[in-house]
């Protein structure tokens, strides 16, 4: 089976890669001609155009898209629209908003394209270890997406589920990536707080190690965290900023739009934000109400 990959970074360069491994044809576009340069190395047909990606696959085409969320997938669908055929399915990988992709599949169903969203888990490891898959869409579009969902997944029965209608895909993604958030958190403040323990000397390198077997939270989280701390404990080289891209926030507005208390989640996505404030204001007022009103002392920021 052939299909295309269209955007080839840290994600769909190494599904690209993974297919074609499984003994898939894959053609390859992205904007950046370095990203497709080392994949055609590898077997890849590169398309230096959405025209010529088109021209490359055998009809009914299977267009994966594996791009940021928002603008960058957004002007790729438009323009896939005006250059696929009727009977083409159009896969968004990305981490969308389950919205956008709700919209766009009544767009793209107007111009006779398939559309299914699929939430894909597994970052930088998906390569070796198998991706996770969420998929959104028509059962008739899974059973014909099915091949490639299990060449993708960690092993072909393993991994992948039909979770639903289109939309159904990217808001499993979504709150997988909110529980993501808040598992994080706890790991991050329980190591804190034993760091913070210092007639006890912790070492954490070896504590998360060791917890990585037989406990009750042995997980990949904890894996990936005490391969980290192995080789530095001390983190004095990281800045203290934690970023995100939306998943998180989308979360949360789906929980408030549905009245689901997520607390959890919710504090994690918060403490997100007060990681990205630079100015850190409110903590300033709050300073100086506590001195008004109780002539309690203030930090001067040079100090
Ligand atoms: N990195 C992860 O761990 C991870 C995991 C799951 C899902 N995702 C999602 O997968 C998507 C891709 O993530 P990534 O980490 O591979 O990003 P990336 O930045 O590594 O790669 C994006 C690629 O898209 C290309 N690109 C951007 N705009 C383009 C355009 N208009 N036309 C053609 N190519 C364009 C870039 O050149 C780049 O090669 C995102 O939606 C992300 O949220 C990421
Ligand atoms: O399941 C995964 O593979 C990750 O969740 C993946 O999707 C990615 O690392 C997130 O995009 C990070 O999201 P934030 O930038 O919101 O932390």
């Amino acid at each position: 089976m052939d299909l295309a990959m269209i955007g080839l970074g840290r994600m769909g360069g190494n599904m690209a890669r993974r297919l074609l491994r499984g003994g898939f044809g894959v053609v390859g576009y992205d904007r950046s001609p370095e990203a497709v340069r080392a994949l055609a190395a590898e077997g890849l047909a590169a398309a230096p155009s959405l025209e010529a990606l088109r021209d490359l696959l055998p009809a009914p085409r299977t267009v994966w898209v594996m791009l940021p969320a928002g603008s960058a997938t957004e002007a790729v669908l438009e323009e896939l629209a005006g250059v696929l055929e009727p009977g083409d399915l159009v896969i968004d990988g990305g981490n969308a908003y389950y919205k956008d992709s709700q919209r766009r599949a009544a767009w793209l169903g107007e111009r006779g394209l398939l559309f299914a969203d699929v939430g894909v888990s597994g970052g930088v490891w998906g390569l070796e270890n198998g991706y996770g898959l969420m998929f959104g869409g028509p059962p008739g579009v899974a059973a014909r997406l099915e091949p490639v969902l299990r060449a993708l997944a960690p092993s072909p029965g393993l991994g992948w589920v039909h979770a639903g209608p289109v939309g159904a895909g990217h808001f499993a993604k979504m709150v997988h990536n909110g529980i993501e958030y808040g598992m994080m958190q706890a790991l991050a403040e329980g190591l804190n707080l034993l760091r913070k323990k210092r007639e006890f000397g912790f070492d954490l390198a070896r504590l998360t190690e060791a917890w990585r077997h037989g406990t009750v939270i042995r997980s990949w989280l904890l894996d990936l965290t005490a391969q980290y701390l192995a080789g530095d404990q001390d983190l004095s080289d990281i800045a203290p900023v934690v970023a995100d891209s939306g998943e998180g926030r989308w979360t949360v507005l789906e929980a408030v739009e549905l009245g689901v208390p997520i607390p959890v989640i919710t504090q994690s996505l918060y403490t997100r934000f007060e990681s990205q404030d630079e100015e850190d204001y409110d903590e300033r007022l709050l300073a100086v109400m506590r001195k008004m009103f109780g002539g309690h002392g203030v930090k001067k920021a040079r100090d």
